[in-house]
């Protein structure tokens, strides 16, 4: 178990703490002794690619799967053997599971089912106007776009004040300029009520953008719990490292006391002490270019990939080729001969 794991299980004031939490389906070993932990008021997220456990967690800890073992504790409570409805905590499903027959007050209001009529349609208002779709309150989900059904399924969700929200990939259906703006307006929401939320997706960038951490997982197993930057630039391992994002692998030899591995782009700089042969990490966005100068390693740009806002090359260099981001300042062009230089240094992979 990492460092950054551990030291999240034992905090005691988590909201929720899930600890070696398993289930197997067969012969597929689903979630594997999964354990993170959720501060109060915190956005976390589940990410990882398709198949790798993230949703049979989560539906661990709505109720929805029993778990072969291990524990969920919610505010310190064993919650792991009780039925969904009493684990006071909020689901808000990909396909939003709205009624079709209820209006958007009624589907709202429906968590309040408890109060009065007066006080509940109030209370529904309120969060109605809170998710920004005040006015709409007669309508019914099919008059909606799904932006708006996605605002009344949270809005349903936040209404009943649960200390903790379930969000499974609850912006997959939107379109891609909706899917920036809820995600923002979603996450201030979130921020302003103080509710805690985990949710699950499969987007590295919404991952990054929208939770305060993110969990990391690959075949049922947690590979890395970490803040966004944290786990972005300081990856555990080669799977974490190329998962989040572009990234250069690079294998390096680190002589005895050096501070620096040599590696096919020269001496680089190390994020953590190590010894004998390493493999690292170098975001192309922490690669420069100046020209090639005597004594170092002769490096050839091979392609220049221009993408608008910037632009990528591809560089040869000591049998290797890596790619580094740069802007429309960048004078050189296929063919040239150039020195890299790594602006930051490098991770320490485990694997
Ligand atoms: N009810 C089930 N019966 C059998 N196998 C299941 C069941 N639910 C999930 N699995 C398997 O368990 C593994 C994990 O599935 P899970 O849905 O948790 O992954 P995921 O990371 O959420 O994937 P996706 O991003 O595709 O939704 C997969 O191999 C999946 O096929």
């Amino acid at each position: 178990m990492n460092a950054p794991l551990a030291s999240s299980i034992q905090a005691t004031t988590a909201l929720l703490t899930v600890r070696a939490l398993s289930k197997r389906f067969g012969d597929v070993q689903a979630v594997a002794e999964a354990g993170f932990s959720v501060a109060p008021g915190e956005i976390f997220a589940l990410i990882g690619p398709s198949g790798c456990g993230k949703s049979t967690t989560l539906r661990m800890i709505a109720g929805f799967e029993r778990p072969d073992g291990g524990e969920i504790l919610l505010g310190g409570r064993r919650i792991e053997a009780e039925p969904p409805e009493k684990r006071g905590v909020g689901i808000v499903f990909q396909d939003y599971a709205l009624f079709p027959h209820l209006s958007v007050l009624d589907n709202v209001a429906f968590a309040l089912a408890r109060l009065p009529r007066e006080e509940r349609h109030a209370k529904a208002r309120r969060f109605i106007a809170m998710v920004g779709l005040e006015g709409l309150d007669a309508r019914f989900p099919d008059q909606l776009s799904g932006g708006q059904q996605q605002r009344v399924a949270l809005a349903r969700a936040l209404c009943a004040e649960p200390r903790l929200i379930l969000l499974d990939e609850p912006f997959s259906n939107l379109d891609a300029s909706l899917r920036a703006a809820t995600r923002r307006e979603i996450r201030g929401l979130l921020k302003e009520t103080g509710i805690g939320a985990v949710f699950v997706t499969h987007d590295q960038e919404e991952a990054l953008s929208f939770a305060d951490r993110l969990c990391v997982m690959k075949n049922g197993v947690v590979q890395q719990v970490g803040e966004p930057e944290r786990v972005y630039y300081r990856p555990c391992n080669a799977f974490v490292a190329g998962f989040l994002g572009r990234t250069n692998i690079l294998s390096g030899r680190v002589a005895a006391g050096a501070s620096t591995a040599d590696t096919p782009i020269g001496p680089v700089a190390l994020d953590r002490p190590a010894s004998g042969e390493v493999l690292l990490s170098i975001r192309p966005e922490h690669l420069a270019l100046e020209p090639a100068a005597p004594g170092c390693p002769i490096a050839r740009v091979a392609e220049r990939e221009f993408k608008g806002h910037d632009m990528t090359l591809w560089i040869e260099c000591g049998g290797s080729q890596v790619q580094m981001d740069t802007d429309f300042t960048c004078p050189f062009r296929p063919g040239d001969s150039v020195r890299l230089v790594a602006r930051s240094a490098a991770t320490v992979l485990s694997d």
